[in-house]
């Protein structure tokens, strides 16, 4: 039982004031001596119901919206109502609400943020107001503990490009995400648009569009603006978390080099992804009965994610197989919009995928196309891959031929199609696995049915590989212990429990990873993990020893539970 059901809350609020703040709104459940303290008597019906009462209702009415992008228009409305009865109503059905209020369905609802939209949530700083910036912002902060800020510009949500000022739908999904899976309260994140414009011609033509009607700022001018933004936060709350989402490739890693030794940031995309995908890997290596160094990775799609993904593989090889670095680079092959990334590419190569450039002699006498660029098909015929991992927004880039030319070359073939949101995954895993035989190995970005077993038996589960798995367990870690910065040490940490919590260990034909249902413990293990090499590595801030880490996790976690109200003109508000 949580330590937060004997809670007291002291609110200052009354009446119309308390019933419409999300926060500390109950509803049908302010008790009778709350209902005549906060003069709510004459405002509610009669009857008092329970917390599972208030989810079964919620639920039934849930289940009258017939489509995806309706549930998820209830359950905003339900957030932006009352928060302890939407988290505690997801928290009941995990598996089937996050897909409806994260990827997939949020996608849909991120594209068509100014036509869905009713009410704000969240903090919009704007690049046109930023000479308020701060008066704006404290407007929002000021005398909050806020712990946690997840921010984006909205130049590359999930798979579906610059999104504008809709690019809000993924930080609070994010945030959200934290609360349902990491127990973080959500009194102390808060999700940041940082609206700079936006390139997407549709929405610039739209005259419902919400955002800043501009075309994206860029260079000098938009460096100054995030610079702005990340000094309030050093400023005003120095041992915050700072979670930076979906930036634009030129941006994103650039942004994390920029700011990682001034403050605790993280780059989900970078960071997240490439932790939960290298905790999928050591589980498929552990059925493979194979080390990580003896892998050929193929990573098509070498964006912000791709790039992520390579480089915490790369440095797993080297921290757990003692290669050297050098050596572990060449167990990469990159592909871009212009084919495999190699030497005679020239500038048209990124700076930061330097490292990964494969020499031409290597590919004399390799079919290219009529551009001179080597193909998929052609790499993976060459190469044999052992693994096949996509973050290419390329829907069925992974086609029969590929997948059947991959499976001549290796035993099991470990693929993983991760681009969100389902509709561009780079293969069907069911596809796949009938191109297999039943033989891949796979995890997917968004959640995707078992797969029959084209030998009969068991269905195949195939993994949902999503930076959610893992990221509120890496933040949570990090915040709890107050930690300077989420080291590459903390992250490795975080992946090899996530890793270790695979059902895959005990049971080869199980599924990479652990399922969604259970996300909640499995994060909570992730921040343990990662508190501990904290405190190892004498980044944290709290005077605990490692054994006292998991008390504190589980102590610090809010719960979506009501707490007992008394009325203080002081109090909350
Ligand atoms: N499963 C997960 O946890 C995560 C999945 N993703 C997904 O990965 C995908 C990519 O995301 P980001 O890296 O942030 O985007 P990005 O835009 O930085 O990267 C996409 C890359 O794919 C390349 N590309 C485009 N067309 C291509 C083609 N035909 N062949 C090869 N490469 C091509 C682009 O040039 C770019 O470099 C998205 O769908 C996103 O939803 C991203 C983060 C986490
Ligand atoms: C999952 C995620 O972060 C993405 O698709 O961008
Ligand atoms: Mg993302």
């Amino acid at each position: 039982m949580s330590t937060q059901a004997a809670r007291v809350l002291r609110v200052a609020l009354r009446g119309e004031g308390i019933l419409t703040s999300p926060r500390f709104n109950k509803g049908t459940s302010f008790t009778v001596h709350e209902r005549k303290v906060f003069g709510l008597t004459g405002r509610q019906p009669w009857h008092v119901n329970t917390l599972e009462e208030q989810c079964r209702r919620a639920y039934d009415q849930l289940c009258t919206r017939e489509t995806p992008i309706r549930k998820n228009t209830f359950l905003q409305s339900l957030k932006d109502q009352n928060w302890v009865l939407y988290y505690g109503l997801i928290s009941r059905h995990l598996k089937e609400l996050i897909p409806i209020i994260y990827t997939p369905t949020q996608a849909d609802a991120i594209a068509n943020y100014s036509h869905l939209f009713r009410r704000s949530e969240g903090m919009f700083l704007t690049f046109s107001n930023q000479d308020s910036m701060e008066e704006d912002f404290l407007e929002q902060t000021k005398g909050r503990d806020i712990q946690l800020f997840v921010c984006s510009d909205a130049e590359a949500i999930l798979g579906i490009g610059d999104q504008g000022v809709g690019g809000i739908g993924i930080t609070t999904a994010k945030s959200a995400i934290y609360t349902l899976l990491a127990g973080i309260d959500p009194s102390k994140s808060l999700a940041v648009t940082l609206d700079v414009g936006t390139d997407n011609e549709e929405l610039l033509k739209d005259d419902l569009y919400v955002g800043w009607p501009h075309n994206r700022v860029r260079g000098k001018a938009y460096d100054e603006f995030i610079d702005k933004f990340v000094q309030l936060i050093r400023k005003h709350h120095p041992h915050s978390l700072l979670h930076f989402e979906d930036f634009g490739v030129n941006n994103a890693k650039r942004l994390l080099d920029v700011y990682r030794d001034q403050h605790a940031v993280f780059n989900d995309d970078i960071q997240g992804t490439g932790a939960v995908t290298l905790a999928a890997l050591m589980s498929a290596i552990g059925v493979t009965k194979s080390k990580l160094s003896d892998q050929r990775i193929l990573v098509y799609g070498a964006g912000t994610a791709g790039l992520g993904v390579t480089r915490q593989l790369r440095d797993a090889m080297v921290q757990l197989d003692a290669l050297a670095e050098s050596d572990a680079n060449k167990r990469f092959y990159l592909i871009d919009r212009y084919g495999l990334v190699k030497e005679s590419l020239g500038p048209k190569v990124r700076g930061d995928l330097r490292e990964y450039v494969r020499p031409d002699a290597e590919w004399e006498g390799v079919p290219t196309n009529d551009r001179g660029e080597v193909e998929l098909l052609e790499v993976v015929k060459r190469v044999k891959p052992t693994v096949m991992v996509g973050c290419s927004t390329r829907g069925g880039a992974f086609t029969e031929a590929v997948v059947r030319e991959m499976a001549k070359g290796t035993e099991r073939p470990i693929i993983f199609p991760l681009s969100n949101p389902s509709r561009l995954a780079e293969v069907d895993p069911k596809d796949a696995n009938i191109w297999t035989d039943g033989k891949a190995l796979m995890a997917s970005g968004s959640p995707f049915p078992p797969c029959k077993n084209p030998q009969g038996g068991k269905d195949y589960i195939v993994a949902e590989c999503n930076n959610a798995l893992i990221y509120p367990g890496l933040g949570y870690g990090a915040m709890i212990t107050q930690a300077r910065s989420l080291s590459d040490s903390m992250i490795i940490a975080g992946a090899q429990r996530l890793a270790s919590l695979s059902p895959a260990l005990s049971d080869p034909d199980s599924a990479l990873l652990p399922d969604f249902t259970d996300a909640r413990e499995v994060n909570t293990q992730v921040a343990v993990a990662v508190a501990e090499q904290a405190i190892e590595e004498g980044l944290a801030d709290v005077p605990w020893k490692k054994s006292e880490v998991h008390e504190h996790i589980v102590s610090g976690m809010w719960q979506p539970i009501y707490a007992d109200f008394e009325y203080d003109p002081n109090g909350l508000h």
